[in-house]
C-alpha cells in the first residue's frame, strides 16, 4: 500500500492542506465536520463538552457550527490556545478535579453533546500512558453520563482493539442508538473508529461496574468461539479476538474472500484480517469470480467482509455459515460431508485430518517463532534507543547519534528508515521510554499543525518520530542554554543587537556557537547587563576602560582587540569597518560579477598557490591529530604552531580571530591577493545542499565544516597576550569595588570643581580669599571622614526595657545590659577560682 509521505514537500495530505486553508488547528476538524454532516448533532446543541480537545480544532468546529451564544468547553492535558467563544482548561479527564472544574463551568446546565477524540501516547498525554484508548473512552463516557442531557449525543473515538466490543456494549446500555462509523477524513489504514451514541437514556442509577474499566474490559465476554475450528483442529487454543496487536494499530490486512472459503482455519482469518476482498487479482481467481456471483454472497455478507474489525458475534456467525454453504456448493469437505465420508472410509479421513493437523501445528509453530523473533528484535532496538536517550539526557552524546548507528538496507542510517521503525512498532515503545524527557517540552510545545495526534497513521507515526527528534534536540539545546551562562549572555546580547562577532564572521559564528567567547563573554555580558541596571560602579569599569563607544564601525571589543600594539603595523585595520569575512564575501560577489582576471594577477595567484600548497603539505606532514593543526611557512619563520584545540568540539573564537588577523596581515602586506581569498572560499562545503536537513544535523555539521586557515606568529602571540590579560584581571568584585571608589572620587572632584568655579566667579572675594577657600575645600575632600565611634548605653534606669533610641543619644549606639555584664564577670571569676 502506498503510504503518503509526510516529510518534505509531499508530506501533507489533502485534509492537512484543507485544514490549513480553513484555519483549523488540526485536520481532525474534518472528522467532526463529517460526523456532524451525517448525524447533525451540533446545529441543535447549545452546550458542548469537548474532552481531549487540544489543539482545539473540534472546538473550532463547534464554535462555528453551534448556535451563537452556545457554551463550548474544551479540556485537555495539553494547553489549548484561546479560541473565541470557547472555554478551555488544562486537566486530565480521568481525574476528579477535571470533573469538578467542568461542573463549575457548566453550573446547572447539561451538555447537549459530549465529544471525545482522546488518544493516549500522543500529543502531550505521555503521562497517561497507563490508560489505553478504550479506558480513556470509558472515562469520557463516564463524564458524559454525568453531564449529558437526556437524549443528548456522545461521540467518542475508539481504536479497534480487543476492548472495542465491550465498549460498544456499554454504550448500547446507555444510549438509544449507537453507531460506529469512519469518516472519510480518517485514513483507511487507521484503526480508529468513531462511535456516535444518540439518545442518552439518562438512567437514574447507573451500576458503577458499567463504567469501571476493570470490570468492563474483563467481564464482558467476547464473541462466541467457533465450533468448526474444533472439528478440524481440536488442539487449537480458544480463539482470542485481540484485534490489532499492541502497537500495531496501523496494520491493515486484507485477504481474498476465496481464501477464507478455502482455509481450514477461518477463525484465524477473521481474527487477523481487516477485510475479505472480492477484488480480482491480476492473474485471476476463478473461485473468487464464482464466489462473487453466488446468490449466497449477499449484500450483507459483502458489508461484513468489508470491515471485519467492527463485526460482532452475530456477523461472525453469518460469515462462517456463508463459508460452509459455499464450501458445500464448491464441493469442499465440510463437517457434514466429512461425517458422511467417515462412515465409509474412516481410516482415510483420520489420515487426512492428521495431515492437516500437522500442517496446522507446523504453521502455528513457525508463526510463533517469527513473532517472538520480531518481538526480541524490537525490544533490543528499543533498549538501544532508550540507552541513547539516557546518555543524551546526561549530555553524553549529541542528539545526532540517535538512530544513526544502524545502517539501513541501502546503507542509510536508521534515522532515515522511519518507516521501518514505524512498521516494527518500535516507535510507541521509544516514545514511552522518552516519556519523562518529553513531558516537559511537550507541555509548552505547540501542537503540530495537521498532526492531529493519532497514533494510528504510519506517516503520522513517522512524523511524530521526527517531531520527537526535533523536540529532543530543542530540549538538548535548551538544557545546554540553561546550564550555559555564556549562551544566555550571548542570546541576551543578540536580542539587544549587540552581538560582537556578528560583523566579524557571520558564518563562523553559526558554527562556533555558545562557547566561543569564553570568559570574556561572561564577564562583559554581566557588565553590560549591570550597566543597564544603572550601577555606577560597573558603568565606570566600561567608561574608564574606554570601551563603551563604538567607533569606526567596529564593535567595541573588536576595536579594543585590534588596538593592541601588535596590530600597529597593519595599516587601515582599525579604520576598516568591514570584517575579514565580510571582505571575503564582498570579494566573492565581486568575483561573480567580474570573473575576468588579468594575466599578471593569474600568475601571481598561481605563485601564491604553490607557496600555500607547500606550507599546507608541511603542515600535514607534521600534523596527525584532527583537532591540532600546525601550520608552517617554509620561507620565513613568521608562522606559528597553533594548537587548534576546539572547545567542546567547536572552533575557538580566538583561533578564528587569529585567522582573520592573519588574513588581514596577508592582504595588507600583499602576501595574498583578493583572488586567493576568493579561491579559499571555494571549499567542498561552500555549495552544500542544506535543503530538508534537520537543524541538529546542520548545527553539528557547521562545527566541523570550516577549513583551517593559517595563523601567523604575531596573531597567535596576540591571542596569548589577550588571554594573559584576562587571566591577570582581578576578580569581578574587586574590580567593582575599585571602580566604585574611582567613581566616587570622580564625583567628589566634579563637586569640588563646581564649587571652585563658583568661588572664582564671586566678585566679592579677594584673590587671596578665593585661593584659601579653594585650598580649604581641597583639604576637606582629602580629609577622611571618620565614623563616629559607637556609643555604649546602659540599659538601666529609664533606659531599661526601652525600645528605640534613648533620650539624648546621638549617632550610633549600642545598648548593654549591666546585669548581664555583672553576671558574665561573676562567671569568669568562678571559673578562674575553680581552675
Ligand atoms: C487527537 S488529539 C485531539 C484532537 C482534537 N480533537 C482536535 O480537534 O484538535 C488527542 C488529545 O487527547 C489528549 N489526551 C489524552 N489523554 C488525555 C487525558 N487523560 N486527559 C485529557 N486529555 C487527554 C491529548 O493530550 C491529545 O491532545
Amino acid at each position: 500500500m502506498a503510504i503518503q509521505k509526510k516529510h518534505g514537500k509531499g508530506r501533507l495530505d489533502k485534509w492537512y492542506k484543507l485544514a490549513k486553508e480553513k484555519g483549523y488547528r488540526a485536520r481532525a476538524a474534518f472528522k467532526l465536520i463529517q460526523l456532524n454532516k451525517k448525524y447533525g448533532f451540533l446545529e441543535k446543541s447549545k452546550v458542548a463538552l469537548d474532552l481531549c480537545a487540544a489543539p482545539g480544532s473540534w472546538c473550532q468546529v463547534c464554535a462555528e457550527t453551534m448556535p451563537t451564544n452556545s457554551i463550548i468547553i474544551g479540556v485537555d492535558l495539553a494547553p489549548i490556545k484561546p479560541i473565541p467563544k470557547v472555554i478551555t482548561f488544562q486537566s486530565d479527564i480521568t481525574t476528579e478535579k477535571c470533573r469538578a472544574t467542568i461542573r463549575t463551568h457548566l453550573k446547572t446546565w447539561k451538555a447537549d453533546v459530549v465529544l471525545h477524540d482522546g488518544a493516549p501516547n500522543v500529543g502531550t498525554a505521555w503521562v497517561q500512558d497507563s490508560y489505553n484508548q478504550a479506558e480513556l473512552a470509558l472515562h469520557s463516557l463516564k463524564l458524559a453520563t454525568e453531564f449529558l442531557v437526556e437524549g443528548g449525543t456522545f461521540v467518542t473515538k475508539v481504536f479497534r482493539s480487543k476492548d472495542y466490543n465491550s465498549l460498544l456494549w456499554v454504550c448500547n446500555q446507555l444510549f438509544a442508538k449507537v453507531e460506529a462509523t469512519k469518516p472519510p477524513s480518517s485514513r483507511n489504514v487507521s484503526a480508529e473508529i468513531f462511535v456516535v451514541c444518540r439518545g442518552f437514556k439518562a438512567p437514574k442509577r447507573i451500576d458503577p461496574k458499567l463504567l469501571d474499566p476493570r470490570s468492563v474490559f474483563e467481564d464482558v465476554a467476547g464473541p462466541a468461539p467457533n465450533n468448526e475450528a474444533k472439528v478440524y483442529n481440536p488442539e487449537i487454543k480458544k480463539r482470542k479476538r485481540e484485534g490489532y496487536e499492541e502497537g500495531e494499530y496501523i496494520q491493515f490486512k486484507e485477504i481474498s474472500a476465496s481464501e477464507f472459503i478455502n482455509t481450514v482455519d477461518p477463525i484465524a482469518i477473521l481474527g487477523q484480517y481487516n477485510k475479505l476482498s472480492f477484488e480480482q487479482p491480476k492473474n485471476g481467481d476463478v473461485a473468487l469470480a464464482a464466489l462473487d456471483k453466488l446468490p449466497e454472497t449477499t449484500e450483507e455478507i459483502r458489508l461484513c467482509c468489508a470491515d471485519l474489525k467492527v463485526l460482532g458475534r452475530k456477523e461472525f456467525k453469518l460469515l462462517l455459515k456463508w463459508r460452509l454453504k459455499v464450501r458445500e456448493i464448491f464441493g469442499f469437505p465440510t463437517k457434514k460431508s466429512q461425517k458422511a465420508v467417515a462412515v465409509d472410509e474412516e481410516v482415510a479421513v483420520v489420515e487426512n485430518m492428521d495431515e492437516e493437523l500437522r500442517i496446522q501445528e507446523e504453521l502455528q509453530r513457525i508463526k510463533e517463532k517469527e513473532s517472538s523473533k520480531k518481538k526480541r528484535e524490537r525490544r533490543r532496538e528499543n533498549e538501544k534507543k532508550q540507552k541513547e536517550i539516557v546518555r543524551m539526557q546526561m549530555n553524553m552524546t549529541a542528539p545526532m547519534d540517535i538512530g544513526m548507528e544502524q545502517d539501513g538496507p541501502r546503507g542509510e542510517g536508521a534515522m532515515f528508515r522511519l518507516k521501518t521503525i514505524d512498521a516494527n512498532a518500535a516507535l510507541n515503545k521509544i516514545a514511552k521510554g522518552k516519556m519523562a524527557l518529553l513531558k516537559e517540552a511537550e507541555k509548552t510545545k505547540d501542537y503540530d499543525f495537521g498532526s492531529d495526534g493519532e497514533n494510528d497513521d504510519s506517516d503520522e507515526e513517522a512524523d511524530r518520530l521526527e517531531e520527537e527528534l526535533d523536540n529532543l534536540y530543542d530540549q538538548y539545546r535548551e538544557r545546554k542554554a540553561a546550564s550555559d551562562a555564556k549562551y544566555r549572555a550571548k542570546k541576551a546580547r543578540k536580542e539587544n543587537g549587540d552581538d560582537e562577532w556578528e560583523g566579524v564572521s557571520g558564518d563562523e559564528k553559526a558554527g562556533s556557537d555558545e562557547d566561543d567567547d569564553e570568559e570574556l563573554e561572561v564577564d562583559s555580558s554581566d557588565d553590560d547587563s549591570d550597566l543597564e541596571d544603572g550601577e555606577p560602579g560597573q558603568k565606570l569599569i566600561t567608561d574608564l576602560d574606554g570601551q563603551s563607544e563604538e567607533k569606526d564601525g567596529l564593535s567595541k571589543r573588536a576595536k579594543n582587540f585590534f588596538s593592541q600594539g601588535i596590530f600597529a603595523e597593519i595599516p587601515g585595520l582599525l579604520e576598516e569597518p568591514e570584517s575579514e569575512e565580510e571582505t571575503q564575501e564582498a570579494e566573492l560577489v565581486e568575483a561573480v560579477e567580474q570573473p575576468k582576471v588579468t594575466k599578471k594577477e593569474k600568475k601571481e595567484k598561481s605563485e601564491k598557490k604553490d607557496t600555500k600548497a607547500k606550507s599546507k603539505k608541511a603542515a600535514e606532514e607534521s600534523d596527525d591529530e584532527d583537532d591540532f593543526e600546525v601550520v608552517k611557512n617554509n620561507e620565513d619563520d613568521d608562522w606559528e604552531n597553533v594548537e587548534r584545540k576546539k572547545k567542546n568540539g567547536r572552533p575557538d573564537i580566538d583561533i578564528i580571530t587569529a585567522e582573520a588577523m592573519t588574513l588581514a596581515h596577508q592582504l595588507a602586506t600583499g602576501e595574498k591577493t583578493s583572488y586567493d581569498v576568493i579561491d579559499d572560499g571555494y571549499t567542498k562545503h561552500a555549495f552544500k545542499d542544506r535543503d530538508g536537513l534537520p537543524d541538529w544535523f546542520l548545527d553539528d555539521e557547521s562545527k566541523h565544516d570550516k577549513p583551517h586557515k593559517p595563523i601567523t606568529k604575531a596573531a597567535a602571540e596576540a591571542i596569548k597576550e589577550k588571554l594573559r590579560a584576562y587571566n591577570a584581571r582581578p576578580i569581578k568584585k574587586v574590580a567593582e569595588a575599585k571602580a566604585r571608589k574611582k567613581f566616587k572620587q570622580a564625583q567628589r572632584l566634579e563637586k569640588l570643581k563646581k564649587k571652585a568655579d563658583m568661588l572664582v566667579g564671586d566678585d566679592g572675594l579677594s584673590e587671596k580669599e578665593k585661593a584659601s577657600s579653594i585650598s580649604k575645600l581641597m583639604s576637606q575632600v582629602k580629609k577622611k571622614t571618620r565614623k563616629a565611634p559607637v556609643k555604649v548605653v546602659k540599659a538601666a534606669g529609664s533606659n531599661r526595657g526601652l525600645q528605640g533610641r534613648p533620650k539624648g543619644v546621638k549617632g550610633r549606639y549600642k545598648m548593654v545590659d549591666p546585669r548581664m555584664k555583672k553576671e558574665l564577670r561573676a562567671m569568669k571569676r568562678i571559673s578562674k577560682k575553680k581552675n
